[in-house]
């Protein structure tokens, strides 16, 4: 099919638009552990008192059960010298806590932590990328005491728990703030007390997990980490939401009101910002709102493309999926496979270090597909970090053609070219770090075509980056959109007479997208948008010609890609 020209009618500003503008339990029931609510010993090592995050590290003995002991926690040095911390003389020495559940233990640290805005929670496999260790000096660090290694089962707990929590962390906040006695007992929460509540609750509410353990290991966790008394209240607080579960009652905000009310309700019921309930509400209807929150809140689906460059095909894939016992799935798109489970097996079994495959969406995929690189073409990628595109555009070039990587962050650049070398196309990537208003400005080189990739609120990609919700501000929409128009602009003088601009977000919000390619081509009437007819199927095409991948219409992230063609003078 070809390709075509739209007219300008098809850009037309719209005005008004305001952007303003089961798992399972992590351990078995311990026998004779007694009511939850009567804490086993607290256990702890005597020269290494737990810190109490958030309470000035002061150590009180409010419990007899505090007095230390060593019992449960020990110095064992052959079991995971890796993660030994504490010097002792001039050999580090592990102070591991065996009583409590390491998984836990890993989720409430990383969860005050990703509090912070320090982490993100969607990190696959801390193995994998090297910084385990790191993590568990912080696990350390935090609490007083490090977890016993971690398998790939706790592993794989960890990040479904700290995805799961964040997800739901305003309408977990919202029932435990109905728990509480009274609203500041909530507000005054230490952090680590509360991500033990927040865990329990997500466990008791969206995992099934056994109520007696989740009661029981919360309960141990906190008196552990922090102090009997708030084991205490994590016993009393569990048990009273175990009740209401049971019964059927648990409070639930009434969806009534006027419209900024009812979107305040459904923000808690569906855990999301305020703003954006509104935003979706005014522009996709509410039931298309609806189905975006619940799809946003469940477990994402990852995708593998297979590197051909490396001489692979999607059946080695497949092969090698099977043999660890991967479920997946073949993709729309020809090199690509879905799973929906597995990704720690993949991760551990090499696939991606040894330059199979790598993890990248289809919606990823098809605006590479937009660019549709050519063999012996010159392509810039100007935001280019961490390389999904650059490396997927790479290897359609079948080896003839150069791809510039651009992009301001050299630490994401570093990880570009490492995969680059990873997949053998560092001979066709060259790496540029700058920022593109001002290498653009200096360049005297243009290209066939020119990818923007544009930093933008990532609102396409919210199943997958659980934490992102909370991270974003309505404002930052406003700050994203200039600095989108600043980097069109840019990024249009890199282009050859007759080449291509590309213009892309992983965005859904029609001010980062449309809007934004309508104001670029009343700025620069050298461009014509051109429609992607022929370069994805006819269901990503919009009716202004555009590529739009939709979480609810497709299944896949979304994403946004326009095709601007520049005039021969
Ligand atoms: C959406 S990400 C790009 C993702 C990448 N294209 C991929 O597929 O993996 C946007 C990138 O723009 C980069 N960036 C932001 N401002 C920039 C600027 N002024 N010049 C160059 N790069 C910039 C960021 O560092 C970030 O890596």
């Amino acid at each position: 099919m070809e390709a075509k020209a739209l007219p300008l009618s098809h850009f037309r500003a719209r005005a008004g638009s305001p952007l303003l503008l089961s798992a399972e339990a992590s351990s078995a029931a311990r026998k004779g552990s007694g009511a939850p609510g009567r804490s086993r010993t607290s256990r702890y090592d005597a020269g290494a008192p737990p810190s109490r995050a958030g309470r000035g590290g002061v150590w009180k003995r409010d419990d007899p059960e505090d007095s230390p002991r060593r019992t449960g926690m020990t110095g064992v040095p052959k079991l995971n010298p890796k993660f030994s911390t504490k010097r002792a003389g001039t050999s580090k020495v592990p102070i591991i806590n065996f009583e409590v559940s390491h998984h836990r233990a890993v989720a409430a640290v990383r969860l005050l932590r990703a509090d912070k805005g320090k982490a993100f929670v969607d990190l696959l496999n801390e193995k994998a990328n090297d910084s385990g260790e790191n993590e568990m000096g912080y696990v350390e660090r935090t609490l007083g005491f490090s977890t016993r290694h971690l398998d790939d089962r706790d592993i794989r707990l960890v990040t479904v728990i700290v995805a799961g929590t964040v997800r739901w962390k305003r309408y977990i906040d919202y029932l435990i703030m109905s728990l509480c006695s009274e609203e500041k007992v909530f507000s005054n929460m230490e952090p680590l007390l509360l991500q033990i509540l927040r865990i329990g609750f997500f466990e008791i509410l969206k995992l099934n997990v056994p109520a007696y353990a989740v009661v029981d290991e919360n309960v141990r966790l906190a008196k552990v980490a922090l102090r009997p008394g708030a084991g205490n209240m994590v016993n009393a607080i569990l048990r009273k939401l175990l009740l209401l579960k049971e019964t059927d009652s648990l409070p639930l905000p009434n969806i009534e009101g006027d419209d900024r009310a009812q979107a305040r309700a459904l923000s808690i019921i569906y855990s999301h910002p305020v703003w954006m309930v509104r935003r979706w509400i005014r522009f996709l209807g509410k039931e298309e709102a609806l189905k975006l929150m619940n799809w946003n809140n469940s477990d994402p689906y990852f995708s593998l493309r297979v590197n051909t460059t490396n001489g692979y095909t999607r059946d080695d894939l497949v092969n090698r999926l099977e043999d660890l016992q991967v479920h997946y799935e073949k993709s729309i798109m020809d090199e690509f496979v879905r799973i929906r489970e597995g990704m720690q097996a993949v991760l551990q079994a090499g696939l991606l270090k040894e330059g199979m495959c790598a993890v990248q969406d289809e919606s990823a995929g098809f605006v590479v597909s937009v660019v549709d690189p050519q063999p012996g073409e010159t392509i810039m990628d100007c935001c280019a970090a961490p390389g999904g595109k650059t490396l997927f555009m790479a290897s359609r070039l079948a080896g003839q053609g150069k791809v510039s990587a651009l992009d301001i962050n050299k630490g994401r650049l570093r990880i570009l070219m490492e995969a680059a070398k990873c997949h053998n196309l560092d001979d066709i990537i060259t790496d540029i770090h700058g920022d593109l208003r001002l290498y653009a400005k200096e360049s005297t080189v243009k290209y066939d075509k020119v990818l923007l990739d544009a930093p933008c609120s990532g609102l396409g990609v919210l199943s997958k980056r659980a934490d992102l919700r909370w991270n974003r501000q309505f404002e930052d929409l406003e700050e994203l959109v200039c600095l989108q128009d600043e980097l069109l602009d840019s990024a249009s003088l890199l282009v050859k007479p007759g080449g291509v601009l590309i213009y892309s977000t992983c965005s859904i919000d029609h001010e980062e997208n449309e809007n934004r390619v309508t104001t670029f081509v009343q700025r620069h009437p050298e461009f014509t948008p051109q429609g992607v007819h022929g370069y994805v199927p006819a269901e990503f095409i919009t009716d202004d010609g555009f590529y739009s991948s939709s979480p609810t219409k497709h299944s896949l992230d979304g994403a946004f890609a326009a095709r601007l063609v520049r005039s021969m003078h």
